[in-house]
């Protein structure tokens, strides 16, 4: 059996810790587990995050060992190597799978039931690694995807027009990484289609600056990681966003990566795709209307995953 209220946190760096502070925050939890080769690493996090429960709603926080993740609703990875300036996710992908090949048995040893939230890149080919070596069903395997890429581009969007990017309604997909791709053709603004809205308001989207946007989103990990040397605060707020969704039940339509067979073409692979998330895991993967350009670099994207599970 296991607990919504219960999380653990295996890896504590820069994200992972980020992630267990958003999720402190939230009050979603009251019991939280982190974990970290590093012990003590995960010990300074736990009491450092311990003295500002007076401030949230009560929450034993503890760091903790494999055994501990017994009973836990959701366990999040975060363990492994971040970027350096110049490396991409897919760089990551030989020292992270070892990682993970030592973490997920581990993991499954003690919790069976829970859902895995990866974290760590490249996000979709661990996802993946993480499905195949856990053997737990697929809507308890669950990557992060590109519900932060998505983040980004409803706050570029949402600052170019001029409102909330929480009425800004528009996807990136595929690969939480250099081949993702923008849905522009069924982005709205509160139902009304972008250039409706645009030409309505007098303002005009070019599709250079549509592709510029696009380019920002894509490269904003890369230009973060030049000046501050990782990304942590927005991924532990999509992290938040990923678990209310869950906890709660929500429902919620998220870009989460999980695996897809027969949608928009696809077989046997993960990559974020918007998809209905809720106290079982991912629920349902959705087919949202792609044009023929966007269905085709979707397609692209995957195969540029597929090569990269060849590889190991
Ligand atoms: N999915 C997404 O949107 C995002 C993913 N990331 C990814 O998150 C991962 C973590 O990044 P950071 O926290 O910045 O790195 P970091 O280097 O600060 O932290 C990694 C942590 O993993 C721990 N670790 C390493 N091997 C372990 C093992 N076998 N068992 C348990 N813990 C282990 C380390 O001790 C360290 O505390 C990276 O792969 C990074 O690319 C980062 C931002 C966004
Ligand atoms: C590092 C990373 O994956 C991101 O910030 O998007």
């Amino acid at each position: 059996m296991t607990d919504m209220h219960k999380c653990a946190v295996v890896g504590c760096g820069f994200v992972g810790a980020s992630c267990a502070f958003s999720l402190v925050e939230s009050g979603l939890f009251s019991e939280m587990v982190l974990i970290d080769v590093n012990k003590e690493k995960a010990e300074g996090e736990a009491m450092d995050l311990s003295h500002g429960v007076p401030f949230t709603r009560p929450i034993e926080v503890y760091a903790g060992d494999y055994p501990d993740l017994e009973g836990a609703g959701i366990i999040i990875i975060a363990a492994g190597a971040n970027q350096k300036p110049g490396e991409t996710r897919i760089d990551l992908v030989h020292k992270n799978i070892k990682i993970f090949q030592q973490i997920v048995p581990q993991i499954t040893k003690y919790n069976s039931e829970g859902i895995l939230l990866v974290v760590t890149n490249p996000v979709d080919i661990l996802t993946y690694a993480t499905l195949q070596i856990s053997g737990l069903p697929r809507a308890r395997v669950i990557g992060s995807g590109t519900v932060l890429d998505t983040a980004r581009l409803k706050y570029l969007l949402g600052r170019r027009l001029g409102v909330d990017p929480r009425g800004v309604h528009a996807f990136i997909i595929g690969e939480h990484g250099d081949s993702e791709l923008a849905v522009w053709s069924s982005a709205n603004i509160s139902g009304v289609d972008l250039s409706e809205f645009c030409s309505a308001g007098g303002m005009k989207l070019t599709a250079e600056e549509l592709d510029t946007l696009y380019r920002e989103v894509r490269d904003s990990a890369y230009e973060i990681i030049d000046k501050k040397g990782a990304t942590y605060y927005g991924i532990a707020m999509s992290v938040r966003r990923i678990c209310e969704s869950i906890v709660r039940d929500e429902r919620s339509i998220l870009p989460v990566s999980s695996l897809i067979t027969g949608h928009y073409g696809l077989t046997d692979i993960c990559m974020g795709v918007p998809s209905i998330l809720g106290r079982e895991g991912v629920e349902r993967v959705l087919d949202i209307p792609l044009n023929a350009e966007e269905n085709a670099r979707l397609l692209k994207s995957a195969a540029s995953l597929r090569e990269v599970l060849k590889s190991i």
